[in-house]
């Protein structure tokens, strides 16, 4: 039995007759929906249900950026059977359902990520409000770990969305911004941060948000909420999904892009449409056993312990364990304004960092600026920003074909040519005009840095960040570090990549370091196949069919892969670093 005094995962205020379920999850950056955190709420939730004197409850979060992280991945690779999956996401359900029955309203205010499990806690409250910030994003992720939203998400987003919509989000796992679920109706009131400079404004806007979510309850609580309005053409939609000519339509041609896209290599998506086409046939009860069953069956296979896996992986290299910089990087200088370079640059003045962009010539700088440009603008066409932030982040890039204003450089990222006495040559001519903390990085795919760094004055702070095309898609960041790198160059490197939004993998200066030592083996298996008689094409087919993104032949033909399968670099070592 819980005691209500002694809880350590949620904290639990009243005002006047309203319950505040404040989610703070202990020791950890957000809330999960961990055993530990079950063990409370769910008495909380009991015992506030029962109590006659509160009359509307608020499910808010304490953590600024995150209002629920999901279920906690974790709990599913402790569990021993299938049975015990099966029954999991059974309990989660019935949590839910016990949530959406509550005769008291209950308010969801949510701040931050509100992602998989926590997506289905909000969908089953009876009122959602949300911050309108880049922080507070919706979404069911679960089949990018190979699973499928198990605590009725599949029922509620059906019945909250249409047919293709709920689909559109339950396949590919995207996250949407609070704006969006607004104008998608899954979240009914948006809340405007304040924006202020003063330091503790996330905890200010939790508190904002929390009291208009005291004042909604209230308002709920002595007239009934109104059940939303569907729109002429929502309704138009629902008539026809009853039609099952139109349904099957819909799942079949989702299953082809199913197909297209993953080869049939992955089994959640298959499942989720296999659940959705039983709820639609058979309807929500049939649909949420058929749900526990697919979340049983998927979360015991190969493919999901592999991304589940994957999921650690990348959330470890988000992490810089070299601690932190000595020196705040502001500015970065980059020098060839090429694909690379300006991709180096699209990435970086979004993240308030002072760009200087260099090239030799007007017209190379201005193919990078214009790339840059392109970028932003389409972002605006798309919604991403407005027009104020496109202005605002533009206003980061300064493109230059001189020297100037070098010294106010914290760090250099070299991207000219793949050549050698190039790059010496550019380090040590800038070496006259960088200040003395200003870290020097070269992206390459295979030079060596300590060569690269030979005639270095300072060669403890030169570094390898290789970046991949398209820097601004490409979430991979290659750090490589040489024997003579020091540790504050790494953590400085790291740190920048970090805040570039990259995923960062630390390797030490050896032939081909980690990602071109890779494909120099695939490529010299391609040689062979080619030797053998078979056709580019086919290979593509059959390299596809097996999971690569892209055809190795393909690949091949790009300029870059061609020079890495000249192979000047027979690989030695294993080159990871950390
Ligand atoms: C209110 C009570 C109701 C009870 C309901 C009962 C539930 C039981 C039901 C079971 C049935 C299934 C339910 C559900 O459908 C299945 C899921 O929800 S699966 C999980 C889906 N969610 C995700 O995939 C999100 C994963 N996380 C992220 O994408 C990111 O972490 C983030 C949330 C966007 C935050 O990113 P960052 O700010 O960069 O932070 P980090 O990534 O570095 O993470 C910090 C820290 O948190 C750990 N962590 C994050 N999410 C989870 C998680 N879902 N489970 C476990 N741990 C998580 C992460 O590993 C980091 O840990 P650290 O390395 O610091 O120890
Ligand atoms: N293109 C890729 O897919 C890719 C991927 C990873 C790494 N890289 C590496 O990134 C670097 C840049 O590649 P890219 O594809 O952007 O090349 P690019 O040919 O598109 O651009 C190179 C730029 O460097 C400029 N330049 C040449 N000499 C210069 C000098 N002395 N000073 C300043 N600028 C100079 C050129 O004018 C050009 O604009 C290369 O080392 C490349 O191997 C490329």
């Amino acid at each position: 039995m819980t005691d209500l005094q002694q809880l350590k995962n949620i904290k639990l205020d009243y005002e006047d007759n309203i319950a505040i379920v404040q989610l703070n999850q202990e020791n950890s950056k957000v809330n999960i929906l961990s055993r530990k955190m079950m063990n409370e709420f769910v008495p909380v939730f009991n015992h506030l249900k029962n109590d006659d004197n509160i009359k509307g409850i608020i499910v808010i979060s304490a953590k600024p950026g995150s209002f629920i992280a999901g279920a906690d991945i974790n709990m599913f690779e402790s569990v021993k059977s299938r049975d015990e999956l099966y029954q999991m996401s059974r309990n989660g359900q019935e949590i839910m359902n016990q949530i959406e029955q509550s005769s008291k309203p209950i308010i969801a205010a949510i701040a931050g990520s509100c992602l998989g499990g926590g997506f289905e806690v909000a969908l089953a409250c009876h009122y959602r409000i949300a911050m309108n910030d880049k922080r507070t994003g919706f979404g069911v992720p679960e089949v990018k770990l190979g699973l499928l939203p198990g605590a009725g998400g599949t029922q509620r987003l059906l019945k909250n969305l249409s047919l293709s919509d709920a689909l559109d989000l339950i396949l590919a796992g995207k996250e949407i911004k609070a704006k969006k679920a607004k104008a998608m109706g899954l979240v009914d009131i948006l809340v405007e941060p304040i924006r202020s400079d003063v330091q503790d404004i996330e905890e200010q806007n939790i508190e904002y948000l929390r009291s208009i979510a005291i004042r909604k309850v209230k308002e709920i609580v002595v007239q009934k909420p109104t059940k939303r309005k569907f729109g002429l053409m929502e309704n138009i939609k629902s008539i026809i999904m009853l039609n099952s000519y139109v349904r099957n339509y819909i799942l079949s041609q989702a299953q082809a892009k199913v197909m297209s896209q993953t080869q049939g290599l992955y089994p959640a998506p298959l499942k989720i449409l296999d659940v959705i086409q039983q709820t639609l046939e058979n309807g929500s009860k049939v649909g949420l056993n058929a749900e526990a069953e697919a979340f049983a069956d998927l979360a015991i296979t190969n493919e999901a312990k592999a991304l589940i896996s994957l999921f650690h992986g990348r959330t470890e290299c988000k992490k810089n364990k070299y601690g932190k910089p000595e020196r705040e990087i502001k500015t970065i200088a980059i020098i060839g304004a090429g694909a690379i370079g300006a991709g180096i640059a699209h990435v970086s003045i979004d993240k308030d960092f002072q760009v200087i962009l260099y090239d030799t010539t007007s017209s190379a700088l201005y193919h990078g600026q214009s790339q840059i440009i392109k970028s932003y603008q389409n972002y605006i066409k798309r919604n991403r920003i407005t027009s104020t932030e496109y202005s605002r982040i533009l206003s980061n890039l300064n493109c230059q074909t001189t020297f100037d204003n070098l010294e106010k450089c914290d760090i250099i990222i070299e991207s000219v040519f793949e050549d050698l006495k190039l790059k010496q040559n550019i380090l040590n001519e800038l070496e006259q005009y960088i200040p003395e903390h200003c870290i020097f990085a070269s992206n390459t795919y295979i030079l060596s840095i300590h060569q690269i760094a030979a005639n270095s004055r300072r060669p403890h702070k030169v570094i390898g960040m290789h970046y991949f095309s398209p820097v601004d898609k490409v979430e991979l960041l290659e750090i490589i570090r040489a024997k003579q790198t020091s540790d504050n160059t790494i953590c400085t490197a790291v740190s920048v990549g970090l805040k570039q939004g990259k995923i960062i993998i630390i390797v030490n200066d050896s032939p081909g370091f980690y990602t071109t030592r890779l494909l120099i083996f695939s490529f010299i298996e391609l040689f062979y196949l080619l030797q053998e008689g078979l056709l580019p094409n086919d290979i593509d087919k059959a390299t596809k069919k097996f999971g690569f993104h892209i055809g190795l032949a393909i690949l091949l033909d790009s300029g870059v892969a061609s020079r890495v399968a000249i192979g000047q670099l027979p690989p030695k070592s294993n080159s990871i670093a950390t």
